[in-house]
């Protein structure tokens, strides 16, 4: 079973991650680490953290010379802003008259609504937002990228896929397209401030970030998370939390400012009539062709050769420089919100966090299904299956002589 988890707070010397259940044998360094890392930072409407912090990447354990051993894969992730914080921040007590004299140390008591202020306030009975917002804030998000770099160095290993994403809209600021980028169009992706395949749409995005931006106001928008050429059968429909949309939906669910996700089509789907809505089936050169994708890839809880596609939507950003209403939580009175700096727009961001969790989740339905304890185990078991599935849908073959086909 792959599993990870990661700790650390948003003004912590570090993050640190750890990803448990790797096959041994997957090429991973930093360097890989340290670029999925700096894709993170990309995106135009970025806040000025973003600007001076850097992410300083260490392996701490699970690999030797650049290739995973099978133990627990272990990954810092330090934050060159620590000095500052050294002392709000530390772990040990610090004298109380150091942390008075410290204006970042003010009791932040006007919580965000939007952010996990409020309720985490009251649940951890906290008088202040700070301890709350430090470990909600999505910095964890990088740690997340470390270990989707391990999840994604390991599916292009194993089973040569590679996962892309691209950002379909930000706010009104639609694509147009119904392309899907393709690997290769990644690095153009990547070089396109807002991250969209469109360039025309990129333009409409920039406008509406500027817009917000000069307005004192935040946004939110939709990703989308393509994976091509995935073996048919990964994920489960022998129940809800082995289908493998299930879990991409929690996985996604689960970074910060996410609040939707669709699965190929999703809410569209619902508003068509059967014959319009599902992928329809006809003989091709591989077996079977279909003759759309509005499924997404994804049928029953398992992939079904076509490419996996996913989107997640995020709302704006909740720290609203022309701040919103609030109560001071410690007199109950009127307030606006804490703010001293933000985001305006991180879903550039979030498109490469969605990439990591897609990453994982699969990676983990791969493990599943091919088991294995180095990664050549891994892939002869992949190549066995591919040439059983390949098999059994050579009809022609079977017609004339073979009954292998027979069984689906
Ligand atoms: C990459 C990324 C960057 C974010 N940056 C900010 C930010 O600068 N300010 C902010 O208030 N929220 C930001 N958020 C969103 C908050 O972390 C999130 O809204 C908060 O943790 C509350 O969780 P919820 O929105 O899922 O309910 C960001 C989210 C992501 C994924
Ligand atoms: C630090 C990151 O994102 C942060 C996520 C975040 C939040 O509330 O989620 C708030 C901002 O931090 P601050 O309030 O200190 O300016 C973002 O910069 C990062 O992505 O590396």
């Amino acid at each position: 079973m792959l599993r990870w988890i990661t700790a650390g707070e948003s003004h912590g010397p570090a993050l640190v991650a750890v990803l448990e259940g790797m096959v041994a044998g997957v090429d991973v360094t930093s360097a890989d680490i340290a670029e999925h890392l700096a894709r993170r930072r990309l995106g135009y409407g970025r806040g000025a953290r973003m600007k001076f912090e850097a992410d300083q990447v260490t392996i701490l354990g699970g690999v030797r010379h650049g290739k995973t051993l099978g133990g627990p894969i272990a990954i810092q992730v330090g934050n060159t802003e620590w000095p500052k914080w050294e002392q709000v921040m530390s772990a040990d007590p610090v004298d109380q008259d150091v942390l008075n004299d410290l204006a970042r140390n003010e009791p932040l008591t006007r919580p965000r609504p939007g952010h996990a202020d409020f309720a985490g306030m009251l649940k951890y009975g906290f008088d202040d937002a700070r301890p709350v917002l430090e470990r909600a804030s999505a910095r964890e998000t990088a740690a997340r990228v470390a270990l989707g770099t391990v999840a994604r160095l390991f599916l292009k290993q194993a089973i040569g896929v590679d996962v892309v994403s691209h950002v379909v809209s930000i706010g009104a600021a639609a694509t147009e397209s119904d392309a899907l980028p393709m690997p290769a169009d990644l690095a153009a992706v990547d070089a396109s401030p807002v991250r969209a395949f469109d360039a025309a749409a990129a333009d409409a995005m920039i406008k509406e970030i500027e817009a917000a931006k000069r307005a004192g106001d935040t946004l939110g928008g939709v990703v989308e998370v393509v994976v091509h050429s995935l073996p048919i059968g990964l994920g489960s429909f022998i129940s809800g939390e082995d289908r493998l949309d299930s879990r991409l939906a929690g996985a996604l669910m689960g970074i910060q400012a996410i609040k939707g996700v669709e699965v190929g089509d999703g809410f569209e789907t619902a508003r068509r009539r059967g014959s319009a809505a599902h992928d329809e089936m006809v003989p091709g050169p591989d077996g079977v062709l279909r003759l759309s994708n509005r499924a997404g890839g994804l049928e029953g809880g398992m992939t079904n050769g076509q490419p996996l596609r996913v989107r997640a939507a995020m709302k704006p950003i909740s720290t609203v420089p022309r701040a919103l209403k609030t109560i001071d939580m410690s007199s109950g009175s009127e307030a606006v919100a804490i703010h001293q700096r933000s985001d305006v727009c991180a879903v550039p961001a979030a498109g490469v966090v969605a990439e990591a969790m897609v990453a994982l989740v699969v990676a983990q339905a791969v493990r599943e299904k091919f088991g294995g304890d180095s990664l050549g185990e891994t892939r002869r078991n992949f190549e066995s299956y591919q040439q059983e599935v390949e098999t059994r849908m050579r009809w022609e073959e079977s017609r004339s002589g073979s009954t292998a086909g027979e069984a689906i």
